[in-house]
C-alpha cells in the first residue's frame, strides 16, 4: 500500500486577542491543531469529523498548502504542501463548501474548459472525465448556465467536477453536502461512493452530516480541540462506546412484567407497556424474539442499528474512555 498522507506532530497555532478587562485585551496563542499524527493509504475513504472549532478545516488547509504548520511534518503525495504547492495542485483536488473554483460569470462548461488549460490536461482525458461527471452528476441540464445563477446543489456538483477534471490522486472535501437539498445530497454521496469504490482516488472529507460518513467512509477520525480522539471504523466506535443493536418489540397487549432475557438487558418500556426495547449484548436476535414469543403475542419486531449520532455526541461531550486504537 502507498501512503498518500503522512502527518507527524502536526500543529497549528493562532494568536487571538481575548478581552481581559473593559478595554484591555491580551494576546493568547491557541493550538487549533495540537500534535496530529495521521497516515492515510491510497484509496482510503476517510471521514474527518469533530465539533465546531475542533480544527478540521485548519488540518485540511495544512494538507493542501493553504496554511503553514507551526510545527510538525506533513507530506501529501510525497510533497511538502506549502513549499511544493504548485506541484501538489496537480495531484490533489479540493472542494471547500464555502469557496468556489469556478468562474462566477461564465457558464459551467466554460469554467471546465478553462480548467483544462490551467492544468494542461490532454483534450481526450478531459473529455472522458467530463463525460463521466456529466452522467453521474447529471450536469447536462445546467452546463450552459452562468455559475452565479446555479442553485447550491447544482454549483456543488459543478465544484466536484472541477476538482476532478485533472485526475487528482487525493480529493479533499470540506463539508461537501452542507446546505444541499435531499436530491443533490444523494447525488453527491452516490458520486463520491462510486469514485471511492475504484480504489484509485483517496477521499478525505469533513462533515457534520453523519449520514455522509455512514454512506462513504470506512475509516473515521474524530478530532476534538485539535487532537485525535478516535481513529478506526464506525464499528470500532460502537464497540468502544458499548453501542448495541436494539430489538424493538410491539406487543398486542402489555405484560404484567417485562420478561428478563439473558444477554439482552431491557432498555425501554413504551406505549403503555406495549413496546419493549432490548439491547443485544451476548444474546442474538432469534433468542430475544423466541424469549418474547414464549410469553407474549408479538405484533411486530424490528432490529435497530446503533445510532452513530448518539455515540458521536457522547464522544464530543466526554473524554475518550480508552486509548485511541491503531488504524
Ligand atoms: N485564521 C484564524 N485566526 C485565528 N483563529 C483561527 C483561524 N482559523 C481558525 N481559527 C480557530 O482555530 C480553531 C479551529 O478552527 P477550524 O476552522 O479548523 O475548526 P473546524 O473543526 O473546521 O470547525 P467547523 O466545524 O466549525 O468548521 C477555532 O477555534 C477557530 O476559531
Amino acid at each position: 500500500m502507498t501512503e498518500v498522507i503522512t502527518a507527524r506532530g502536526l500543529r497549528k497555532e493562532f494568536t487571538v486577542h481575548v478581552k481581559t478587562g473593559r478595554i484591555r485585551r491580551a494576546r493568547r496563542v491557541r493550538a487549533a491543531v495540537d500534535g496530529l499524527d495521521l497516515r492515510v493509504e491510497r484509496g482510503e475513504m476517510l471521514g474527518y469529523i469533530g465539533p465546531n472549532g475542533a480544527g478540521k478545516s485548519t488540518t485540511l488547509k495544512m494538507f493542501t498548502g493553504v496554511l503553514t504548520p507551526t510545527a510538525g511534518e506533513v507530506r501529501v503525495c510525497g510533497l511538502r504542501p506549502v513549499a511544493q504547492r504548485t506541484r501538489l495542485a496537480l495531484r490533489i483536488g479540493v472542494v471547500f463548501g464555502q469557496r468556489s473554483q469556478l468562474w462566477w460569470d461564465l457558464p459551467l462548461r466554460d469554467s471546465f474548459d478553462l480548467l483544462r488549460h490551467v492544468y494542461r490536461v490532454p483534450a481526450a482525458e478531459h473529455a472522458a472525465r467530463l463525460r463521466r461527471c456529466r452522467d453521474l452528476l447529471d450536469l447536462d441540464g445546467f452546463l450552459d448556465v452562468p455559475v452565479r445563477q446555479l442553485s447550491l446543489g447544482q454549483r456543488m456538483r459543478g465544484e466536484l467536477t472541477a476538482a476532478l477534471l485533472h485526475g487528482p490522486e487525493v480529493l479533499f472535501l470540506d463539508e461537501p453536502t452542507i446546505g444541499l437539498d435531499v436530491v443533490s445530497r444523494q447525488a453527491v454521496r452516490g458520486f463520491l461512493a462510486e469514485l471511492g469504490s475504484t480504489g484509485d482516488t483517496t477521499l478525505v472529507l469533513t462533515t457534520h452530516d453523519l449520514a455522509d460518513i455512514e454512506r462513504l467512509c470506512r475509516r473515521l477520525v474524530v478530532v476534538d480541540q485539535g487532537r485525535v480522539v478516535h481513529d478506526g471504523s464506525i464499528a470500532d466506535l460502537h464497540r468502544r462506546y458499548g453501542s448495541r443493536r436494539l430489538v424493538v418489540a410491539d406487543l398486542d397487549a402489555p405484560l404484567p412484567e417485562p420478561p428478563v432475557l439473558p444477554g439482552a438487558p431491557l432498555r425501554e418500556v413504551a406505549a403503555d407497556g406495549r413496546r419493549l426495547v432490548y439491547a443485544l449484548e451476548s444474546a442474538g436476535v432469534a433468542e430475544v424474539v423466541s424469549g418474547l414469543a414464549g410469553v407474549a403475542s408479538l405484533r411486530d419486531v424490528a432490529v435497530v442499528e446503533p445510532d452513530i449520532e448518539e455515540v458521536v455526541a457522547r464522544l464530543y461531550g466526554a473524554p475518550a474512555p480508552a486509548a485511541v486504537p491503531a488504524p
